[in-house]
C-alpha cells in the first residue's frame, strides 16, 4: 500500500483543484441562494480555496505556510448563519463543478471528495451559526481514501 497516491495526485494536483473552484464559484455567482453570499467575494477567493482544498487532499501545506491555515478558513465563516439550504447547494453546486472540471469520477475517488465535502460543509453550517463555540486551533484536516483505495488493476 506504500505507492498508493494521495487524492491530490490522484486528482490531477493542484491545477486540477484550481480548474474546480474556478468552475464552481463561476456557478455560485449565479446562484439564487449562494450568489448574494458572494456579492463581494475577495477575487482571489477561488484560488485561495483551491490551495486549501489541495493541503487537504494531501498535497502541499501552502494555505498552512502561507494565507493563515485553519484558524483563517474558519474565521471566515463565523457569524455567516448558512442556512441548510444554502449548504446544500454548495455540495451540489461543487460537485456539478467537479464534473464540469474533469475530476476524477471513479467511485472511491469520489465518495472521498464527496465525504470530505459533506464533513467540511457541516462544520462550516454549525460554526457559522450565531453563538456557536467554535474550536479555533486545529491544524488544517487531511483527507484520505477511507475503506476503498483507488482501484489501480
Ligand atoms: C467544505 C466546505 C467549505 C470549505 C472547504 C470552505 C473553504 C473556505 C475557505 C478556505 C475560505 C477562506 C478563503 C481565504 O483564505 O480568504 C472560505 C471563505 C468563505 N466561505 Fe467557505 N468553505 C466551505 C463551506 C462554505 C459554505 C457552506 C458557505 C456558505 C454557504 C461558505 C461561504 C464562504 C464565504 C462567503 C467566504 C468568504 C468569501 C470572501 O469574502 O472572500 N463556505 N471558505
Amino acid at each position: 500500500m506504500g505507492d498508493t497516491p494521495t487524492l491530490w495526485e490522484w486528482a490531477g494536483g493542484t491545477a486540477a483543484f484550481e480548474r474546480l473552484t474556478e468552475a464552481f464559484y463561476a456557478r455560485v455567482v449565479e446562484d439564487d441562494l449562494l450568489g448574494p453570499r458572494f456579492a463581494r467575494m475577495d477575487p482571489e477567493h477561488a484560488r485561495y480555496v483551491a490551495i486549501w482544498f489541495a493541503e487537504v487532499f494531501g498535497g502541499p501545506t501552502t494555505y498552512t505556510d502561507e494565507h493563515g491555515g485553519y484558524p483563517h478558513m474558519v474565521a471566515k465563516h463565523i457569524g455567516m448563519a448558512i442556512t441548510e439550504p444554502q449548504r446544500r447547494r454548495w455540495v451540489n453546486l461543487i460537485q456539478d463543478a467537479a464534473d464540469e472540471a474533469g475530476l476524477p469520477a471513479d467511485p472511491e475517488f469520489r465518495a472521498a471528495f464527496l465525504g470530505y465535502v459533506e464533513w467540511g460543509t457541516r462544520l462550516a453550517h454549525q460554526n457559522s451559526q450565531p453563538g456557536a463555540e467554535v474550536f479555533m486551533d486545529a491544524p488544517v484536516p487531511h483527507w484520505g481514501w477511507g475503506v476503498a483505495p483507488p482501484y489501480q488493476g
